[in-house]
């Protein structure tokens, strides 16, 4: 069995480093000319699926995003998953889930179970029910070659308040959960198959990431206010190791398919001279 580690290292060398969210905003489906219901939001998911699966390397679906529709956008949820795994790209949740341990099982169940109809690569998880209640997932994801990004530095303005607070041994809380998360990956290569969520707005924070061994998710490029350039001052020496992330910066290029392309190949182009040099 290929681990996901193993497989997103394969992908990204043969597509390059570039996650693409589908987040499906209200403003982004009137911008596309659709109706803010199931079918736009069905309509939006298939275009960017047919426009970017054969040629990113991870695809990011915002569960939040088809969630907001019941039932009905959980289901083109599972059809847009089916597509994306068809179309070759690496499918990663973001729906960051975090419970107590039992409960945990059930969402690792629900997204990196092979037999559950929203089987995915890979989820984003929140640690603050402790690094600890998170193991069920990572057995599963360990077990049938999934993989889980943890949340550390998160993009958001409003994270540093929790996630630089100091615990009693003095590091900051975002160090304990990139420690912890660093520990799983030990011995893994070519790439461990548990990352870090670490936002490209936050800056020069101190924090030791040399020790990850794993993927690390950057989200906050484009519409945030980050840049490509910025990857540099937060990340460092551990550059190689980012899968630089955009949704609206891309999907505002839509519905036009070939408009989508050339957005998406813009903003690998400048990851590229970034993380790409860095390898
Ligand atoms: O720290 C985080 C963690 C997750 N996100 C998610 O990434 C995308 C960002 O969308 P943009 O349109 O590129 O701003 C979105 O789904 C967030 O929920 C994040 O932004 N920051």
């Amino acid at each position: 069995m290929e681990t996901f580690g193993a497989r997103l290292h394969r992908v990204v060398g043969e597509r390059g480093p570039l996650c693409v969210g589908i987040d499906p905003h209200p403003g982004l489906l009137a911008r596309w000319g659709l109706p803010d219901d199931v079918e736009g939001l069905d309509r939006f998911a298939r275009t960017v699926v047919d426009a970017l699966g054969d040629r990113v390397a991870v695809v990011k679906p915002q569960s939040a995003f088809f969630e907001r529709f019941g039932a009905r956008g959980v289901g083109i949820l599972e059809s847009t998953i089916r597509q994306l795994r068809d179309s070759g790209s690496l499918v990663l949740l973001d729906v960051k889930r975090g419970d107590i341990g039992s409960t945990v099982r059930a969402y690792a169940e629900a997204y990196l179970d092979p037999s559950s109809p929203l089987y995915v690569d890979a989820v984003t998880a929140s640690p603050y029910l402790g690094v600890g209640s998170l193991a069920p997932m990572f057995e599963l994801a360990a077990e049938h070659g999934g993989g889980v990004f943890v949340l550390a530095l998160t993009s958001n303005p409003e994270g540093a308040a929790v996630q630089h607070a100091r615990t009693p041994d003095g590091r900051t809380v975002a160090q304990t959960v990139i420690d912890e998360i660093s520990q799983l990956n030990a011995g893994a290569t070519p790439l461990g198959s548990f990352g870090l969520v670490v936002g490209a707005t936050i800056g020069d924070t101190g924090h030791d990431l040399s020790r990850v061994g794993g993927p690390l998710l950057a989200p906050g490029l484009g519409a945030q206010g980050a840049t490509a350039a910025d990857l540099r001052t937060v990340f460092g020496a551990s550059l190689p190791a980012v899968l630089p992330s955009y949704s609206r910066e891309v999907l505002g290029a839509g519905p036009d398919v070939a408009a989508l392309r050339a957005a998406a190949d813009r903003v690998l182009a400048e990851c590229r001279a970034v993380v790409g040099a860095a390898g």
